[in-house]
């Protein structure tokens, strides 16, 4: 994107919630003008003054992300943390050799296929510390015209003193620290040490987070799918709100889950995201599984895409993988994004909520790096006694309590909806109910050629 006029709007916290999208280019302003940031709004003074910052991400533009800072922070310490091995390290070092300011931490990916894909950002300010928790890479294109999400954490305050514990009644902070300590790294520990010494009391979402490993006994709650279990078990929706709410995963990349749907998929996988209050309680009980809806960009949401063909590039789906799960196509919805004028925009997003039939009110909602597989959200091992993961994966879990409702919180994608209802609504990043595919409709292969119906610009696609 070439750099934008100076944005007219002021930084907007979309109080409470502080959930937002990427700026998109060349849809109306009003898309981008609410609810909408790019790096460089993110970055700027208006944010915080900076001291130094840290990037955990999976693909780094060095150059362009040095040029997303103000020129006056444009040399502060800056650690990337990332998941590069062997050549790709020596690449990540070697544009790394022209600014000094940078340092930079590999994570540990020791389970083969494993990807570092969790994409947050640690700021600190002069007058305290700021957590990013987003979608996209640190690379132009993905910042461009693409649909991705963010939330930006409260400024948080350095802590009165330091025996205090600082963490807020969903255990944002010791969450963070546990997923930070995982990758048992000395890099990281000066990052560790910040974190434990602001005032997080008042971070209002949980963390789900993923790390490497086959994870038994006490770990194996910690992370991914049973993590979340665990807290729609112990803080989730009464089972009479929600019985016949449906879920909706959407995400922009799906690994292989098995010969049919009760391999993983709606078994293990939507078992524990259809956990409710009381569930842990409820062991052996069979409760009904509710309609399971899943958003995935068919071929031609791509093709008529802002980007056309070329903006399928970021939905790694292969035939490959697709040919071995043809069960999967009948759960598929198309990316429709009326209500936030971003049904061209890919999605290069990860959200996934238990919402009403109406899609009006959301038991809960959650913005996250973690596609559909199991490398991110775990597989059961050995009698379900461990859970493998193979990726680090990162995300943030809304739940109505934390932000003034009982049982539900009201949801919208038409942001004159959000703005003007005195009731706090969630800004949702596409249309609710979702939409089927339609007759004739395929999902989108990153490796199949379109040559039969030209894209956006008139061209076919021919993949790399
Ligand atoms: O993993 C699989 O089974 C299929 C391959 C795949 O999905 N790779 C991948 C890698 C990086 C990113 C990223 O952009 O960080 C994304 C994404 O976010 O869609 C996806």
């Amino acid at each position: 994107c070439s750099p934008e006029k100076r944005p007219k709007q002021a930084y907007q916290e979309l109080q409470p919630f502080n959930f937002f999208l990427t700026k998109v280019k060349d849809i109306k302003n009003q898309y981008n003008s609410t609810g909408a940031l790019n790096l460089k709004d993110l970055l700027s003074e208006r944010m915080g003054s900076l001291k130094s910052s840290c990037h955990f991400n999976f693909m780094f533009d060095m150059e362009w992300l040095v040029k997303q800072y103000p020129e006056s922070s444009r040399k502060l310490p800056l650690l990337l943390v990332h998941g590069d091995q062997g050549r790709d390290e020596l690449r990540m070092k070697a544009e790394a050799q022209d600014f000094p300011h940078i340092s930079l931490c590999r994570a540990p990916l020791d389970i083969p296929y494993g990807t570092h894909h969790t994409k947050m950002m640690l700021l600190l300010y002069t007058t305290g510390l700021r957590v990013v928790i987003h979608t996209a890479n640190l690379i132009p294109n993905d910042w461009c015209q693409k649909t991705q999400g963010i939330w930006v954490s409260p400024v948080f305050s350095p802590l009165a003193n330091a025996s205090e514990k600082g963490d807020s009644p969903t255990g944002f902070k010791t969450d963070l620290l546990q997923y930070l300590a995982a990758y048992k790294s000395g890099k990281l520990a000066p990052w560790e040490r910040h974190i434990q010494a602001h005032d997080m009391k008042t971070a209002n979402v949980h963390i789900i987070g993923s790390v490497p490993g086959r994870h038994v006994l006490s770990q194996k709650n910690c992370w991914g799918h049973l993590k979340l279990k665990k807290v729609l078990s112990e803080r989730g929706p009464e089972p009479t709100l929600v019985q016949n709410w449906p879920l909706l995963g959407q995400f922009s990349s799906i690994g292989s889950l098995g010969p049919n749907k009760e391999a993983w998929l709606t078994t293990e996988w939507a078992q524990s995201l259809n956990t409710c209050k009381g569930a842990l309680m409820m062991q052996g009980v069979k409760t009904p599984q509710p309609k399971l809806n899943l958003v995935f960009p068919s071929k031609d949401n791509i093709r008529l895409s802002l980007e056309g063909y070329n903006g399928g590039g970021c939905v790694p789906y292969s035939i490959k993988t697709a040919s071995k799960q043809p069960w999967l196509t009948p759960f598929f919805c198309q990316w429709i994004s009326e209500g936030r004028g971003r049904t061209k925009a890919v999605p290069h997003i990860k959200t996934y909520t238990r919402h009403s039939p109406d899609g009006t009110q959301a038991a809960w909602f959650i913005v996250t790096s973690a596609n559909l597989s199991k490398a991110a959200w775990g597989a059961l091992e050995k009698k379900g006694s461990q859970l493998m993961i193979r990726s680090y994966e990162l995300g943030v879990l809304f739940l109505p309590q934390y932000f003034g409702y009982k049982t539900s919180f009201p949801v919208s994608s038409k942001l004159e909806d959000v703005e003007k209802s005195e009731k706090a609504t969630f800004p949702l990043p596409y249309d609710l109910p979702p939409t089927t595919y339609v007759r004739g409709d395929r999902p989108w292969f990153v490796d199949v050629p379109c040559v039969d119906l030209p894209d956006t610009f008139g061209n076919n696609w021919c993949p790399p």
